[in-house]
């Protein structure tokens, strides 16, 4: 819990990345304060402090997860740098040039603790991704009941979300980047170990962070290198405006759904624990205007996927496209 210094907050300025762009602080507060449930209500992130939603894990470290999380595989990815970004599977096998930056491997829990603890420089990064399913041990199940349910029940209730579509037990080690993405599900991120610095772009962010196309396997994404950034193509990226939350144990981290994050775990900060709370958005009520960014986000992905499969070609998709705009609606 970063404070103005004179507490401890358990990490330092010194362990996050260098990025050519400012940021501003997230707002944080109790999840009793009014503010925080109006800001939720209206689609604001807003890092709470004292929710105590997942308080039941604040113990899970590598050795009660080894001896408690049973015998199933794990998906764990491994990158040949610290960057670990997202690519849907189906789309790669699609596009023969894609080169995949990760790789999937599954295996035992403990097979990947013991891959954790003999790492050495050099060695390839990892990072475990998994849906918490009822396979776990017994006294993961008491820990993960014993979740405050009530607080994220009403929430997902007074918000009229949809389901809770999964919970996603993250540890990833020290260092790790999950470059900068959108999701189309809103996102409870409860952190329990060690610390995560999140930056956060709104949805209009769309125009200067260049996402691949809909049918690119980094669908989702941005194109642009946060750690190297090609403004000649990329130019609008200097435009980018991002606040940031850096989330400690027991911290939790409201990002709503087209918000674009990016996440590192902070480095020589220890590996880090997390877990996420994706549910199904709102259905869309009347449509009021002025849209919402978010909507034209919707619209616009509806539009690429209707084009690239009417022309059944994705090559066509710019020029169609271009064919319509420049000189007529530029
Ligand atoms: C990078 C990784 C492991 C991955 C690889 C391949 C496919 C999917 C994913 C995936 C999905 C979610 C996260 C959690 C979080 C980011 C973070 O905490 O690092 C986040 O973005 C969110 O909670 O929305 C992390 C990953
Ligand atoms: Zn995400």
């Amino acid at each position: 819990m970063a404070t103005n210094g004179s507490e401890k907050c358990g990490w330092s300025a010194s362990q996050l990345r260098k990025y050519s762009f400012q940021t501003k602080p997230i707002s944080r507060m109790s999840h009793k304060d009014p503010e925080a449930d109006r800001l939720i209500a209206n689609g604001q992130p807003v890092l709470l402090t004292d929710t105590k939603l997942v308080s039941t894990a604040l113990h899970w470290d590598l050795e009660y997860l080894v001896g408690n999380l049973g015998d199933g595989q794990f998906s764990v990815y491994e990158s040949k740098d610290q960057k670990f970004m997202y690519f849907d599977e189906k789309k790669a096998k699609e596009m023969k040039s894609f080169e995949h930056p990760t790789r999937r491997i599954e295996m035992k829990f403990k097979d990947f603790v013991e891959k954790i603890k003999n790492h050495k420089p050099g060695d390839k990064k990892i990072y475990l991704q998994q849906t918490l399913n009822d396979d776990v041990g017994k006294r993961i199940v008491i820990d993960f009941l014993g979740f405050n349910w009530t607080w994220v029940t009403e929430q997902q209730k007074k918000n009229g979300w949809g389901q809770l579509t999964s919970n996603l037990l993250l540890i990833g080690q020290e260092g790790n980047v999950t470059p900068v993405h959108y999701d189309e599900q809103e996102n409870f991120f409860a952190q329990v170990q060690g610390y995560k610095r999140i930056l956060l772009f709104p949805p209009d962010h769309f125009e200067m962070l260049y996402p691949y196309p809909v049918h690119h396997p980094h669908d989702r994404q941005s194109q642009v290198d946060f750690d190297n950034p090609d403004l000649e193509k990329f130019p609008r990226f200097k435009e980018v405006e991002p606040i940031e939350a850096v989330v400690g144990p027991g911290e939790v981290l409201y990002i709503p759904m087209y918000w674009w994050h990016h996440v590192e775990s902070l480095q020589n900060g220890g590996q880090t624990t997390s877990i996420n709370f994706w549910y199904k958005s709102a259905p869309t009520g009347k449509i009021e205007y002025p849209l919402k960014p978010q909507q034209k986000v919707a619209m616009m992905r509806n539009i690429e996927k209707m084009i690239t499969e009417a022309l059944n070609n994705h090559e066509e998709v710019g020029p169609f496209m271009k064919a319509m705009v420049l000189g007529r609606y530029s």
